[in-house]
């Protein structure tokens, strides 16, 4: 099994990536996991605590179970997915079922800065997207797919996620193999990525 990671800022076009790889290998031969699905189950808190939570920190995520569901693929044994809703900041009582694949493409903010998952992957890619471009994509996405307001993005992108982006996710490109700007629209960039895959499986 080939494992992908794809890191990036929050709105660098990670997820527009991976689904392109998927698209031009096919879905049967690879799984894609966000870390987003890992993030920790804090449902015993009130809905006023979980919204100021910084879900920008590294220890935001329950990447001890990402690494296990990663070892069980490895295995050829399928997993079940937590779902995260991210209106209610909870997980949903719903998992996916994911088969075990060739390839395994694992996206997030925050991949390449944990050794224990970066130890995992046989490629490592960082999307590099400018911080303005960044910001205004998630400002429409927040406001239109994650039931934000347009105030409480600019309360939290400069109070946990432009300070945690800076400390954690761009340290976190010296580790790539690879680095697409712009994401999702470099052509380029995606091909020479799925052709590296392809010689693999
Ligand atoms: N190259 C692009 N041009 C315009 N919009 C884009 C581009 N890439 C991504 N987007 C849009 O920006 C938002 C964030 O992209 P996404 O791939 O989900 O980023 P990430 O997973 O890094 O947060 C989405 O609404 C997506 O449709
Ligand atoms: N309850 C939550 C959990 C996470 N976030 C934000 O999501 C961003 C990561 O997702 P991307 O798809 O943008 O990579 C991260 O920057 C968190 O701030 C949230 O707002 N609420």
């Amino acid at each position: 099994m080939l494992v992908i990671g794809i890191a990036g800022g929050s709105g660098s076009g990670k997820t527009t990536v991976a689904h392109a790889v998927v698209n031009k290998l096919g879905d049967e031969n690879v799984a894609l996991i966000s870390q987003d699905s890992y993030y920790a189950d804090l449902s015993h808190l009130s809905p006023e605590q979980k919204q100021h939570i910084n879900y920008d920190h590294p220890d935001s995520f329950d990447n001890h179970l990402l690494v296990q569901h990663l070892k069980s693929l490895r295995e050829g044994q399928p997993i079940e997915v937590p779902t995260y809703d991210f209106s209610t900041h909870s997980r949903t009582n719903k998992t996916l079922h994911v088969p075990s694949k060739p390839v395994v493409v694992i996206e997030g903010i925050l991949i390449l800065a944990a050794p224990e998952l970066r130890n995992q992957m046989d490629i490592k890619v960082f999307v590099d997207t400018d911080p303005d471009v960044r910001i205004l994509r998630r400002v429409m996405r927040d406001i239109n797919e994650r039931g934000r307001t347009l105030e409480s993005v600019h309360e939290q992108y400069l109070t946990t996620v432009k300070p945690m982006h800076e400390a954690f996710v761009e340290p976190s490109k010296r580790y790539a193999d690879l680095i697409i700007p712009e994401g999702g629209q470099n052509e380029i960039a995606i091909d020479l990525l799925t052709s590296l895959i392809e010689r693999y499986i």
